[in-house]
């Protein structure tokens, strides 16, 4: 389980998040909700230490990770999709695929199949540049990309941001099949209601920089969340 005890982040001196407390279990989606700008992003930064927290800490599976730098989160099991995919265009898909191979051991270092049968699309786009792909499909060699970490907590950035229903659809199915399938630990922010209710086990609410709200997904007051969630 991923432990968020009382975190504070800053830029400078703007503070971005406020105590923030949060856990994300084993085996459950876990969806943290809010509008552009309350923190979301810098919640996941201070998870995959993109960002260094000003207090408070974070745990997954009983280790301390704060002090640790993204690339030893990713060895201790993090996989990240950060917000608007970080593809490399110039990258074949296959090469973007390669680049989650650095925190893998030698043996480890190859192309799980699992992630063709979720996203088919990237098996036969694999000579392709990233560039070339649509953003649905950019979406998705992000998450293959994470997997290939062998990950045990999936962070994922928005995904549906800028991305056509459809597709929405197989990225819903997909992170589902995941929390099945591996038992991992699955933890998205979005902005995207429907989305995070359908597929979220657990909710959090974020407005400037707080937790304002917890609670399992099906106990969700709609019109509260809509609330935060426009401006
Ligand atoms: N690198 C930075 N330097 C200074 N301020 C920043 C930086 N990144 C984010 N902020 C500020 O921190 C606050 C939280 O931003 P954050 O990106 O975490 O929000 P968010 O909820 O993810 O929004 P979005 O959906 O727009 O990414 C905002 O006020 C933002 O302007």
């Amino acid at each position: 389980m991923l432990t968020v005890s009382h975190v504070n982040l800053h830029y400078g001196a703007a503070q971005a998040l406020r105590g923030v407390s949060l856990q994300a279990e084993m085996g459950n989606i876990t969806c943290v909700l809010g509008r552009n700008g309350v923190g979301k992003s810098s919640l996941l930064r201070a998870v995959t230490g993109q960002h260094p927290v000003s207090a408070g800490t974070i745990s997954f599976q009983g280790e301390v990770l704060n002090g640790l730098a993204p690339y030893n989160r990713a060895k201790h099991g993090i996989g990240y999709v950060p917000q608007g995919r970080e593809i490399f265009p110039l990258l074949t898909v296959q090469e973007n695929l390669q680049s989650g191979y650095a925190p893998l051991a030698r043996k480890d270092k190859f192309i799980p199949d699992e992630i063709f049968t979720l996203f088919p699309v990237l098996k036969s786009m694999l000579s392709r540049r990233g560039g070339d792909l649509s953003g649905g499909q950019q979406q998705q060699l992000a998450i293959g990309r994470a997997m290939v970490t062998r990950p045990k907590i999936l962070v994922l950035d928005e995904p549906t941001e800028g991305i056509q229903p459809s597709i929405i659809k197989d990225i819903g199915r997909a992170i589902r099949y995941l929390r099945d399938t591996t038992g991992m630990a699955i933890l998205l922010v979005e902005q995207y209601l429907d989305f995070c209710r359908e597929l979220a086990d657990q909710v959090y609410i974020m407005d400037r920089g707080e937790i304002v709200h917890e609670g399992p997904a099906e106990t969700l007051d709609t019109a509260e969340a809509r609330r935060h969630l426009t401006v």
